[in-house]
């Protein structure tokens, strides 16, 4: 049995584990949902069969029975070599991943104001592992971190300047382990080098954004100070009028209900008044549901107005990624988008996009388009694991 590498990435109620080798192939993956609840339950990779947890099982118990499983399972013998975290918010402090330690784990903490439904529950990941692993050497990485070379014009809000200065208001960006993975491929698969190549890069999983990578690095990004800016998601709201909040305080909604209803219940899931699940929202609006096909409305054309606002922050454009779930699943929310986009001279090949899967380069556009459209899977467990064991065997002690 060979060494391991554990990558952990905590949500709120969820906990998902990936294990890979030493030469970063993955062994094996796991699911932990529902957990403070009584119906908590986990599920290893792709097989139907849900483990059963103990009822309200935290996010500790989960991690020590599904490391139990791996081991039932002859995945992992002994302690892994390094852990990984994916943790949201690293604010200005961390341009790159870094060695869990006290200091480490005070600054992911003094970013939880900025981050309140992320950073709380990735540190609960982090404890977890640190006491089922004391000796094993812990990495974070982070979500802002690809976006610290954001220039100031993009990064600064027109507000009082104090507001950045004192209490750190600016934008941040998120997913940045995605964007910075996407590039690595797209790249590659464009037969150039990671710092000549400029793309604009669609995530879109359950949180969505849009980044401007130029020349390798970012340069801007739809997500602000907090994951909420932006694009319409799962059950964000991204952009609003800032106007709206004076408004709704004046209909005597209280902040706290706010934030939970521009987080929790406002994006697909508010506008469809049924799900946050693209899947069945496409299925809904195919059937005639008529605000599943608003909010899919909605998406595209917010997102491709930020694929627009993009164009102007790429010097020159190699290629348009889609990636994340509904990125890499669904030809029809492509396809929605860029017809949005026609001034740009984007165009599909109806095949590509419906059968991309068949084909190794990832391209969908067709021979008349301007710039090359991708659709390529991401992988942030893969840049995490990778992190985790560079930082590890640089490790004196490891
Ligand atoms: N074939 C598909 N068509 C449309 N949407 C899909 C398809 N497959 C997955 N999705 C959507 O992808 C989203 C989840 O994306 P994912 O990247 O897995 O999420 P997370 O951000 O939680 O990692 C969901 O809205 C899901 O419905
Ligand atoms: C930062 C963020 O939006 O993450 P997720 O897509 O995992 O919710
Ligand atoms: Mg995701």
């Amino acid at each position: 049995m060979e060494d391991t590498v554990l990558v952990v990435n905590c949500g709120s109620s969820s906990l998902k584990l990936a294990l890979f080798d030493n030469r970063l192939q993955k062994q094996a993956s796991a699911l932990a949902e529902r957990l403070g609840q009584d119906d908590a339950f986990a599920r290893l990779g792709h097989e139907d069969t849900p483990l059963t947890l103990p009822p309200g099982a935290s996010h500790s118990q989960a991690l020590e029975s599904l490391v139990e499983v791996f081991r039932e399972r002859g995945l992992m013998s002994s302690a892994p070599v390094a852990v990984g975290h994916r943790v949201v918010h690293g604010g200005e402090t961390f341009r790159e991943a870094a060695l869990i330690d006290d200091s480490v784990i005070n600054a992911i903490e003094n970013c939880a104001a900025l981050a309140p439904l992320h950073n709380p529950v990735n540190l609960s990941g982090i404890r977890a592992t640190l006491s089922q692993f004391p000796d094993v050497p812990q990495t974070a990485v982070f979500d802002t971190a690809f976006h610290q070379t954001l220039p100031k014009r993009a990064y600064l809000y027109a507000v009082p300047e104090a507001w950045y200065q004192d209490w750190g208001v600016r934008r941040y960006g998120f997913h940045g382990t995605s964007h910075a993975y996407i590039v690595l491929e797209a790249a590659r698969l464009l037969d150039k080098t990671p710092a000549t190549t400029s793309i604009i890069s669609a995530h879109l999983g359950n949180g969505c954004s849009v980044t401007a990578i130029r020349d390798g690095i970012s340069v801007d990004t739809s997500m602000g100070l907090t994951p909420l800016e932006g694009l319409v998601m799962g059950t964000r709201s991204g952009d609003v009028d800032p106007g709206l909040f004076d408004f709704l305080a004046s209909k005597g909604m209280a902040a706290d209900e706010v934030h939970r209803s521009l987080n929790q219940r406002g994006g697909l899931l508010g506008l469809s008044g049924q799900t946050n699940d693209m899947r069945t929202l496409c299925e809904l609006a195919d059937h005639g549901h008529e605000p599943s096909r608003n909010a899919i409305d909605v998406f595209c054309f917010r997102l491709a107005r930020y694929i627009g606002a993009m164009m102007a922050s790429v010097k020159e454009l190699d290629g348009l990624v889609f990636t994340g779930g509904i990125g890499e699943n669904s030809a029809r929310i492509r396809q929605q988008t860029i017809d949005n986009l026609e001034i740009f001279g984007y165009k599909l090949s109806t095949d590509l996009n419906n059968h991309h899967g068949e084909y190794s380069d990832g391209r969908i556009e067709s021979a008349e388009s301007r710039y090359p459209v991708l659709v390529i899977p991401t992988n942030e467990e893969l840049m995490i694991a990778r992190e985790a064991l560079q930082l590890a065997e640089n490790t004196p002690n490891a």
